[in-house]
């Protein structure tokens, strides 16, 4: 399922009108019935529903679901917000179908009491702006939001609550409608993944309305769904043997912070790793192995407890990860620019690696084997000499113009996780809750990615699946055995058992 601007989906509508001869008013009507059917398995018949219209397309949606549910036999009214002569072209056809059909119309005025109305309503729904929606709402709008949004009927969203923007803008108002169900039309729009806007939309769901498949294909942007993992999670061989599934190598840790990377290797190995060797300082190793008996060590020189530069041979693994609970001493920073020039396999690099990296990002270009990075807000505001609101503002398009320039995969964490390729293509992971909001999460993710990136040919399948088998783990233990209070990173790792054994089931 592809993400798209308000720009991509104009593109999108253009090309399935003008080049494959697809007309509006019929794309109109698809995406009105396909609300209106969604609203009828939702809504019993005696549900009274009020549509809200505006002078745009969106509003043209909500006089074609009108029709439709009330051929369906609800009572609907409408309440246009707009003059008259302020709605044009297939929104105006569809307002005379409406009208035509016998639907009840009512104009918005100065005196108009929406009070009265709401006695008469059940359910609101919102087709007052879609993605033409530009800066704060206006009035008679705010004032109609404000009421809606204090109003305790259900409230459903056509394509977008009003008053947000499609895309990573700023500008909304807070009077936006808080919808309990959103029905997008044929893809998400940035803003159902920014952190500002995504409650507005409550639960949400996809209708498709007709554009062919092929439309689709310049865009570069989509969520990782059930079926992409389905379509690229490798599976085992029963003649595989541990040098099959990838030879790993962890490095971090340091005398004060031995958890962390056990942790990482823990997902490491936990998530199929076939041998993993854990390079950290000699005094963090046994508290390590009590905790991992499958693991072998490599005893790091360090200095005051921590690791520091000296000579490695990286030859033996097929993927390294560095960072996790090294320190941001002087000397892990020599180790992690020795480490980024001289692995030649796929490195990703956390935590106090990426903190080191950040005055030295130019040498990652350098790198001829994948690199991958993986920060979250913070880092990524660190990384990007940006604030960290402005990376919540903007995460897809920071982490496309960062990966692009570094020549990097990033994947930029948080309640919806962003995985950019070198490219500049883009996935969102929707797994996860709020659970993982704790340290060591970030820690056992490293440990699965550094698994899946040994085991898969694309890099970025790789690093796709592991964020959301990642998630899925920390969903499916609040379902079953914990809560989003108490679940800790090393319930997270416990809970892949379950997860492979129904990906493989
Ligand atoms: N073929 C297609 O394209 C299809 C499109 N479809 C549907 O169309 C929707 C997009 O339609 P759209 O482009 O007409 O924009 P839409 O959001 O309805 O409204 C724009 C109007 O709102 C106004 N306005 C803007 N900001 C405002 C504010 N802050 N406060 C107050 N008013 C504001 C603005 O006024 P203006 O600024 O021009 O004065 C303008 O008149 C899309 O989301 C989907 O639902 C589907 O039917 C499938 C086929
Ligand atoms: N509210 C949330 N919903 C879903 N996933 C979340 C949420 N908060 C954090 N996560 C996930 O938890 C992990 C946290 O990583 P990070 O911030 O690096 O934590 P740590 O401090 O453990 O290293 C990431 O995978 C992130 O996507
Ligand atoms: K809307």
């Amino acid at each position: 399922m592809h993400i798209v601007t308000a720009k991509e989906m104009y593109e999108i509508d253009r090309i399935t009108m003008e080049e494959y001869g697809l007309d509006g008013r019929i794309l109109m009507e698809n995406a009105g019935r396909a609300i209106a059917k969604q609203l009828e398995g939702l809504l019993s018949l005696n549900q009274r529903i009020t549509i809200l219209v505006g002078s745009g397309n969106n509003g043209g949606d909500g006089f074609v679901i009108g029709r439709t549910m009330m051929n369906a036999g609800y009572s609907v009214r409408i309440l246009q917000l707009v003059e008259d002569n302020r709605i044009r072209g297939d929104a105006q056809y569809h307002k005379q179908l409406f009208l035509s059909f016998g639907g009840t119309l009512l104009h918005w005025n100065e005196s108009f009491d929406l009070k009265e109305l709401e006695e008469e309503t059940d359910v609101w729904v919102d087709a007052m702006l879609g993605i033409g929606a530009k800066g704060a709402l206006r009035s008679p709008f705010s004032e109609v939001c404000t009421f809606v949004n204090r109003s305790e009927r259900l409230t459903v969203s056509v394509d977008i609550p009003s008053g947000i923007p499609a895309d990573e803008e700023s500008g909304y108002t807070e009077e936006a409608i808080h919808a309990d169900i959103t029905y997008i039309i044929e893809a998400p729009k940035l803003s159902t993944f920014l952190e500002r806007y995504a409650s507005y939309y409550g639960r949400w769901e996809v209708v498709r309305i007709g554009i062919p498949n092929s439309a689709w294909s310049f865009i570069k942007r989509a969520i990782w769904s059930d079926q992409s993992v389905q379509q690229t999670l490798p599976t085992r061989s029963r003649f595989s043997h541990k040098g099959s599934h990838g030879r790993g190598f962890v490095i971090g840790g340091s005398q004060s912070m031995p958890g962390s990377v056990a942790l990482t290797s823990s997902a490491a190995l936990r998530a199929g790793a076939g041998l993993l060797t854990i390079g950290t300082v000699p005094e963090a190793i046994p508290s390590i192995a009590a905790q991992l008996t499958e693991a072998t060590f490599h005893a790091m020189k360090g200095q005051n407890g921590w690791i520091q530069a000296q000579e490695l041979d990286l030859s033996p693994y097929d993927s390294v990860v560095i960072g996790m609970g090294m320190g941001r001493a002087e000397e892990t920073a020599s180790i992690t620019r020795q480490v980024v020039k001289s692995a030649h396999c796929p490195l990703l690099i956390d935590a106090d690696g990426l903190y080191h990296i950040q005055h030295h990002k130019s040498s990652l270009r350098e790198r001829s084997h994948p690199t991958v990075l993986t920060p979250h807000p913070g880092e990524m505001a660190m990384l990007s000499n940006q604030t960290i609101s402005s990376v919540l503002d903007h995460p897809i398009s920071i982490s496309k113009t960062f990966a692009m320039e570094y020549g990097v995969y990033l994947v930029l964490k948080g309640p919806f996780t962003i995985i950019t390729t070198p490219d500049g293509e883009q996935w969102v992971n929707l797994t996860g809750n709020a659970g993982l909001a704790k340290g060591g999460s970030g820690d056992a993710l490293a440990g699965v990615l550094l698994t899946m990136m040994m085991q898969h040919e694309t890099i970025q399948h790789a690093l796709s699946n592991g964020c959301y088998l990642h998630g899925k783990s920390a969903d499916y233990m609040v379902e079953h055995q914990h809560s989003d209070r108490d679940l800790l990173a090393t319930d997270v790792i416990h809970g892949l058992i379950q997860i492979f054994r129904t990906l493989s089931s």
